[in-house]
């Protein structure tokens, strides 16, 4: 029989998982995971109060040091780039699909389940990942980095399951989650990055110009850092029609801005991807989704040694670099996902 770790926030979704998994008579264990410096005593003991009452064994894992190194310093270099990174894009592969799930099996469990809203299907060719059934809470976006053989390991008990449901079940239940609260969208950051990067006192870029692509300038910025690719609002400039940001020059800190038409892409180029079929497998069009609660849409997608050029057939908002781009099928099967590197710019 299987042994089945869940891997538990603390949060509803996860606590919803393992309410199913025990009842459906599984050899389950509970794992929470240490992320952040600061300590969470509290929550460790209502998770192991949890489990005690359920009759399945708790263990907390210590991934502090590991989750510094691999997720929150590439966040911050990232943003020293002048990217837009996605974090969760980057736990997934490296924390939770990676040293959590191995943890997890050298604690004796032989897969690893956690509350994700996405789907797994296991099919004579390996295991394949789609959207979650609840189009609103799918997070399969975030999953596309996650190397294809580790969901050999992995199962998602709430795939068939909306929010809605998952908030009744555990109503019904009697039950409330554990952290007593609902899950911050990125979980080491309380309110915005800006103020979690000031709080660490990192080294960004200071003020600068906003200019037109002819040179012209408009008023001052206060670091690139602080501005995405495609951003309407926040620029505080008064000008005849809106404007959007364009492109960063960094060589002489400037903040590019124009109107709409030229804040529109013709496609983008990502990093080597992380297949999740191979190329040649893929149906014949392919959807590309560049930013999470975003509407797919068909795009042209080649694959090369070092990585993929996305081409849409019609301009689009610009994708934004240090983003996920996630190609799908049209059945909402994840086939790749590559960091975008640089947006291509419409004719
Ligand atoms: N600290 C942690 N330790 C172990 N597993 C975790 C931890 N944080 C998140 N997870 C797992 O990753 C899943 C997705 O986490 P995410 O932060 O996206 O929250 P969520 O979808 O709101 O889920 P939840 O309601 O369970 O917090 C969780 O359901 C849980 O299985």
């Amino acid at each position: 029989m299987h042994k089945t770790a869940i891997a538990l926030s603390g949060g509803a979704d996860s606590l919803m998982s393992l309410l199913l998994l025990r009842e459906t008579g599984a050899e389950v264990m509970g794992v929470h995971a240490r992320f952040l410096g600061a300590d969470d005593e509290a929550l460790h003991e209502r998770l192991r109060g949890l489990c005690a009452t359920l009759s399945v064994p708790f263990h907390l894992v210590d991934l502090r040091r590991e989750f510094e190194e691999l997720v929150i310093a590439p966040f911050v270099r990232a943003y020293q780039s002048g990217l837009t990174p996605n974090p969760c894009a980057t736990c997934n592969p490296a924390i939770k699909f990676g040293l959590l799930l191995d943890r997890a099996r050298e604690l004796g469990a032989d897969r690893l389940a956690t509350g994700h809203y996405a789907r797994l299907l296991h099919t004579t060719q390996g295991p394949a990942l789609y959207r979650g059934l609840d189009a609103d809470k799918d997070q399969s976006y975030f999953l596309s980095r996650v190397p294809r053989e580790r969901f050999a390991h992995v199962l998602f008990p709430l795939s068939g399951w909306t929010k809605n449901a998952v908030r009744l079940a555990l109503a019904e239940r009697g039950m409330e989650p554990p952290a007593g609260r609902e899950s911050q969208e990125v979980c080491f950051i309380s309110a915005d990055y800006r103020d979690f990067l000031r709080e660490r006192n990192v080294r960004l870029g200071g003020p600068g110009p906003i200019a037109l692509a002819d040179g012209t300038v408009l008023g001052r910025h206060a670091g690139l850092w602080n501005h995405t690719l495609g951003q309407r609002k926040g620029l505080g400039i008064a000008y005849s029609e809106p404007l959007y940001v364009t492109g960063k020059d960094f060589a002489r800190n400037r903040l590019l801005v124009g109107p709409k038409a030229e804040a529109m892409s013709s496609g983008c180029r990502t990093d080597i991807p992380n297949l999740l079929l191979p190329p040649e497998l893929w149906p014949h069009e392919v959807l590309v989704q560049t930013i999470y609660r975003q509407r797919p849409e068909p795009a042209h997608v080649t694959v090369d040694q070092s990585g993929m050029t996305i081409a849409f057939p019609g301009p689009r908002a610009i994708p934004t670099p240090g983003q996920v781009a996630a190609v799908y099928s049209p059945e909402g099967q994840v086939l790749a996902g590559g960091v975008i590197q640089e947006a291509i710019h419409a004719a």
